[in-house]
């Protein structure tokens, strides 16, 4: 099995970053959408150096945007929300990478992924839900074999300790990593840095520990 990037996502206190960043993650994603619980309200005392910076943002101006990739050094921008081709297009002529999350609860919310092509990074497919991010709840994975593009994509929604087998399990040609978020916090924005060092063994390994 090929390594998956690993992103940890609604990421909020300097010491919580530093231990999870010590885990060899890829991405830490923050949240900068005022009615998430994760939402970063300050800056941290600690910023990942290693790990790839991801701001999360839902339906927010170019203006706001960039004004917090400038001052997060952010690496991605994902885009959780409706935004449009256009404005994706728009966002990358300013030299920014991107993400963009798809809600999916059944195969026609695929439909408008063919849009964005050559447009991201990475897609993110998470699960539909009424808050956009961070529910907790997972999709049918299988709906994604009717994903046919050329872009890779994260896997999102809802992973738990649990999901080990089903992710090894998991195989398509464009999946490039998994997000992980809710199912490994102590509270919202603080992340278990025990039960993410152990979900990551076993992945990386297959091997369960104890
Ligand atoms: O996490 C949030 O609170 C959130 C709120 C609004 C938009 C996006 C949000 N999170 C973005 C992510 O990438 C999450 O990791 C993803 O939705 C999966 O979350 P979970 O189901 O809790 O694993």
């Amino acid at each position: 099995m090929a390594p998956l990037i690993i992103k940890v996502c609604g990421m909020t206190e300097a010491e919580n970053i530093r231990n999870v960043e010590q885990l060899d993650v890829d991405m830490i994603g923050f949240i900068f959408y005022p009615k998430s619980p994760r939402c970063l309200c300050e800056i941290p005392a600690y910023l990942p150096v290693r790990a790839k910076r991801v701001g999360v943002f839902v339906n927010e101006s170019k203006e706001t945007i960039l004004m917090y990739a400038d001052r997060f050094a952010l690496d991605y921008i994902q885009l959780h929300g409706n935004e449009s081709p256009g404005y994706c297009r728009s966002l990358r002529s300013s030299g920014l990478h991107l993400i963009k999350a798809f809600s999916i609860s059944q195969s026609k919310d695929l439909a408008t992924v063919s849009d964005y092509k050559g447009l991201c990074d990475y897609y993110l497919f998470d699960a539909k839900t009424s808050l956009y991010g961070g529910s907790g709840n997972q999709f049918d994975w299988n709906l994604l074999h009717r994903y046919s593009g050329m872009t890779p994509f994260l896997l999102s929604g809802g992973i738990n300790p649990y999901s080990v087998k089903a992710i090894r399990e998991f195989h398509h040609p464009k999946l490039a990593g998994i997000d992980i978020n809710s199912r490994f916090e102590t509270a919202p924005g603080n992340k278990d840095v025990e039960r993410i060092g152990k979900f990551l063994q076993a992945i990386r390994t297959g091997e369960t520990a104890g």
